[in-house]
């Protein structure tokens, strides 16, 4: 039986590591944290050999990211209950998801935090493009409907028992359910 996933989306900084790290501590089955940052950080990518222009990042990335949501739903078939967290930056993208991970059992996330807030934070970390998070905050909710939302400004102990709860307590059809069903009705 595939494992279930718990998929956290927002804009960079709003703070999903945070929560995923928090809730995978808390809810009551294991867990696998996942993360195109956790890829990152393993050195899957040859990173100096992109930087140098050797290797064309452009023609590289759809694909490193094709991968990456396919590998959402390997994992899941291989029985892995997974917290993904993601930045959905596309349509094409969301649809994606939405396809591959069709026979999931997918909670969908949204963490909200506010423009000033997640400039903020990246600044003070100094390990992220500065604009990214602003990019990421102009599209990242605007192409589907959660499960559940949160505020990334709260702590994020109590946004985890939150989660874990509505978690707990989610109905059919899902978000993701619903918007299969609308992809479907207007294809039709
Ligand atoms: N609830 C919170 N309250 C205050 N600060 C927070 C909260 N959650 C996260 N932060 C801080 O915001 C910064 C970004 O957090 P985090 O790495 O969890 O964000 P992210 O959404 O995973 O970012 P990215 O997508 O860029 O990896 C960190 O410095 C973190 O300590």
């Amino acid at each position: 039986m595939s494992g279930k996933i718990v998929l956290l989306n927002g804009p960079s900084s709003s703070g999903k590591s945070t929560l995923a790290r928090a809730v995978q501590a808390r809810i009551g089955e294991p867990f696998w944290h996942y993360s195109i940052d956790h890829l990152l950080a393993a050195g899957i990518l040859p990173r100096s050999r992109i930087d140098n222009g050797e290797f064309p990042w452009p023609t590289l990335r759809p694909q490193f990211f094709d991968g990456f949501h396919r590998s959402i739903a390997a994992l899941a078939d291989g029985g892995n209950n997974l917290i993904v967290e993601h930045i959905v930056e596309t349509r094409d993208w969301m649809t994606r998801l939405l396809l591959l991970l069709e026979h999931h059992d997918v909670f969908f996330v949204g963490i909200h935090c506010p423009l000033v807030e997640l400039e903020r934070r990246e600044r003070e970390r100094g390990d992220r493009r500065i604009g990214e998070a602003r990019a990421d905050f102009e599209v990242t909710h605007t192409f589907g409907i959660y499960d559940f939302q949160i505020d990334g400004t709260a702590p994020s102990d109590s946004t985890a028992a939150a989660v874990i709860d509505a978690w707990q307590r989610r109905t059919s059809p899902s978000a993701f359910v619903r918007m299969r069903e609308g992809l479907r009705r207007a294809a039709t």
